[in-house]
């Protein structure tokens, strides 16, 4: 199987990293190329062993996948390159946000089957959480979930429901660092400095996603079973406003899957 990389950025690598450390692919059937950065993909090269090119040619011969992972804004220059040199028997793989199956279709001029998929970056360590929406000529889209599912869970939606998966997973670890962020500076405010408090905040947000992935129980029974009757917690938690909360992540939410929405409209 050949898999090229149309960009090797932070998704990218995230993808081809995961892949390639479950053993799904080997290093030699990646292919990675991108715009002008070299010396960063060079780097792959010489530490995981995959190929790097920037001839269009011999990256897109016999190639089973092209992955699209430029910004979208930069995707009609990656279009261009492309499009000539495009085989019928290749399957195009966007994880652009936004960027919808028509306009990959209409840039590439092309009745190549199509997917979109949304991951995350949590693909490096295989955490990924994967959107994924065909076009109707997809084939073998076992296929491309296994090779999917090696960095990561995959839920299978309608091309209009990608707006809300990129808002819910494809974002939605950068919401949760932001809150670790805040959490750590609330910890010097409390009296640690700062490298105490990004220590406290790392080795509690790693445990806690630990008692999450070992546990059965639910987010609200982990909560209880730290809250003792009148303890700290309790206290803790009376001055924390579920609702504002609540109220503050709805819209950041909506935020996202809004402008993922814009980009979509963007290039109509
Ligand atoms: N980051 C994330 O968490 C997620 C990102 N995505 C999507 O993934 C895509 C990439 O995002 P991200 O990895 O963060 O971005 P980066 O900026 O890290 O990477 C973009 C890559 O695209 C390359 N590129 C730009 N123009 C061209 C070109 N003409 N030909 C070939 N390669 C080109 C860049 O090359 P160079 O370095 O040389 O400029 C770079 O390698 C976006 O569309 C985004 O919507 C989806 C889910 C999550
Ligand atoms: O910020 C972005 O637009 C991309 C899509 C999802 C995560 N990063």
């Amino acid at each position: 199987m050949k898999i090229v990389f149309y960009g090797a950025g932070n998704m990218a690598s995230a993808i081809f990293i995961g892949m390639i450390e479950n053993h799904v692919v080997k290093p030699e059937q990646i292919y990675l190329t991108s715009r002008s950065q070299q010396e960063k993909i060079m780097f792959f090269k010489e530490n995981l062993g995959v190929n790097v090119s920037y001839d269009d040619t011999e990256l897109l011969d016999g190639a089973d996948y092209v992955i699209l992972a430029s910004k979208p804004q930069s995707f009609p220059d990656v279009a261009k390159r492309i499009r000539p040199h495009l085989e019928k028997k290749t399957k195009i793989v966007s994880v652009m946000a936004g960027t919808q199956i028509k306009t990959i279709r209409r840039e590439l001029r092309t009745e190549n089957p199509i997917a979109r998929i949304m991951p995350n970056t949590n693909a490096m360590v295989q955490h990924s959480v994967n959107g994924i929406t065909y076009s109707r000529n997809f084939p073998d889209k076992d296929q491309l979930v296994e090779l999917m599912e090696s960095f990561g869970t995959t839920v299978v939606i309608e091309e209009d429901v990608m707006h809300n998966i990129t808002a819910a997973t494809g974002s939605g670890s950068a919401f949760l660092y932001f809150i670790y962020e805040k959490y750590a500076e609330s910890l010097v405010e409390l009296g640690f400095d700062e490298e105490e408090a990004l220590f406290l905040t790392r080795n509690l947000v790693i445990g806690a996603g630990k008692m999450v992935e070992d546990s059965e129980l639910p987010f609200s029974q982990l909560r209880k079973n730290i809250t003792s009757k009148n303890g700290t917690t309790e206290a803790g938690l009376n001055a924390l406003d579920g609702e504002s909360i609540k109220k503050i992540l709805t819209a950041t939410l909506n935020a996202a899957a809004n402008r993922s929405e814009e980009l979509s409209k963007d290039d109509e």
